[in-house]
């Protein structure tokens, strides 16, 4: 650990005139947690009583040598060494780096390394959970070390590990797609029904930016609803949207019409409610996803958990999707906090 000789304490009844050696925090319970005094700053004759309030009886007169680095200057160099492209972080405060997304997309969360320096014992590097979206200046991550100062060579080695695996934090950017819709239900078609799509799927469409290049409805027919995929696909679409049709009625045909088409079926049936009767396909290299009803009445589904990884790029097994059993089940709360719940974790 640390020279002992580094840290000389002093009385704050004699400390005018030392020079702070970290930023001091005021908690008032239940209000606020302020650094009241910043690190460098030169105690007065009026700050004593303040010193005093916030239970402060002794200072530190730092006397660092080459070998020791100050809680401030570690939490910057973490970031440096944790973050990949598309992060910045802000300025430390108490010891305390915050790290911000620099644009929307997946947050990307290397565990096993952050584990490794966690388990170090004396760095802290709390992250949100992996795979969330994030928008352009969200808080994804914050660091600090845990003592006031830590030798270089204790950092130099998180900054190894950090070398070998590549950064813990990134964020993948979300890609432009062009994405086609096909709406079945002869009820639709018929115009018993009137089509929510847009309101619902479409809107989460326009949240990211992808490019709705067509929308088709699609009676109950497995041929038909074939037809339209080739189609879509022929027309140039990177993602096929199918609603509708996927549970256990004899008009439930959406599974055999992409059958149809000639599409390898990865998954159907899944651990996560809304979403059990989802569906997802490839149709040489293009991503056919089956949305049950339930994404016109519930706020979120699996398909809030698929498609922002889908457009960033990421490919996402069935296997992993089994996986989300646990944590599968959305409250449908009041007011819905998502992705900032459980659902999908
Ligand atoms: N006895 C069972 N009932 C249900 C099961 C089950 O396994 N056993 N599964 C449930 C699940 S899970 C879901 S999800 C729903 C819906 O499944 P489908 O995808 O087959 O939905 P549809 O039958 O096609 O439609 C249901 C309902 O929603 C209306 N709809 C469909 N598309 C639109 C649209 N674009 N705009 C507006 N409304 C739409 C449709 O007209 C139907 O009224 O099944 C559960 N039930
Ligand atoms: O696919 Mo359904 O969600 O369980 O509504």
């Amino acid at each position: 650990m640390c020279n002992e000789n580094q840290y000389r304490t002093i009385s704050v009844y004699q400390s005018v005139g030392t020079v702070l050696a970290h930023d001091i925090t005021q908690v008032i319970p239940g209000q606020s947690k302020t650094p009241i005094f910043k690190r460098g700053h030169v105690v007065k004759k009026e700050d004593i009583p303040v010193l005093e309030s916030c239970g402060k009886y002794n200072l530190y007169d730092l006397d660092l040598d080459e070998d020791t680095i100050h809680e401030d200057d570690g939490a910057v160099r973490i970031c440096e060494a944790a973050c990949g492209e598309g992060l910045s972080w802000s300025p430390p405060a108490e010891g305390k780096s915050d790290i911000f997304a620099e644009m929307s997309g997946i947050l990307k969360i290397d565990i096993d390394t952050l584990m490794k320096i966690n388990s170090l014992g004396d760095i802290c590097l709390a992250t949100r959970k992996s795979t969330i979206p994030v928008a352009k200046g969200q808080k994804v991550a914050a660091t600090r070390i845990i003592p006031l100062t830590i030798k270089t060579l204790r950092l130099n080695y998180v900054q190894e590990i950090l070398q070998d695996s590549g950064p813990v934090i990134s964020i993948l950017p979300y890609r432009n797609m062009k994405v086609a819709a096909i709406v079945t239900g002869s009820e639709i078609v018929a115009g018993k029904i009137e089509d929510r799509f847009d309101e619902h799927v479409g809107a989460k469409l326009r949240e990211y930016s992808a490019e709705l290049i067509s929308k088709e409805y699609a009676a109950d027919h497995a041929d038909i609803i074939a037809e339209k995929i080739t189609a879509a696909k022929a027309g140039g679409a990177e993602l096929v949207v199918i609603t509708g049709g996927l549970s256990i009625d004899p008009d439930d045909v959406t599974r055999q019409g992409v059958r149809k088409a000639g599409a390898t079926i990865e998954l159907y049936g899944t651990p996560v409610l809304p979403g059990a009767m989802f569906l997802m396909a490839d149709l040489e290299g293009v991503t056919v996803l089956g949305l049950p009803a339930c994404v016109f009445h519930s706020h979120v589904t699996l398909f809030d958990l698929v498609f922002p990884r889908i457009l960033a790029g990421e490919k996402i097994s069935a296997q992993e999707i089994y996986s989300l059993g646990h944590g599968g089940l959305c409250l449908n709360c009041p007011t819905c906090v998502f992705p900032n719940c459980s659902f999908g974790r």
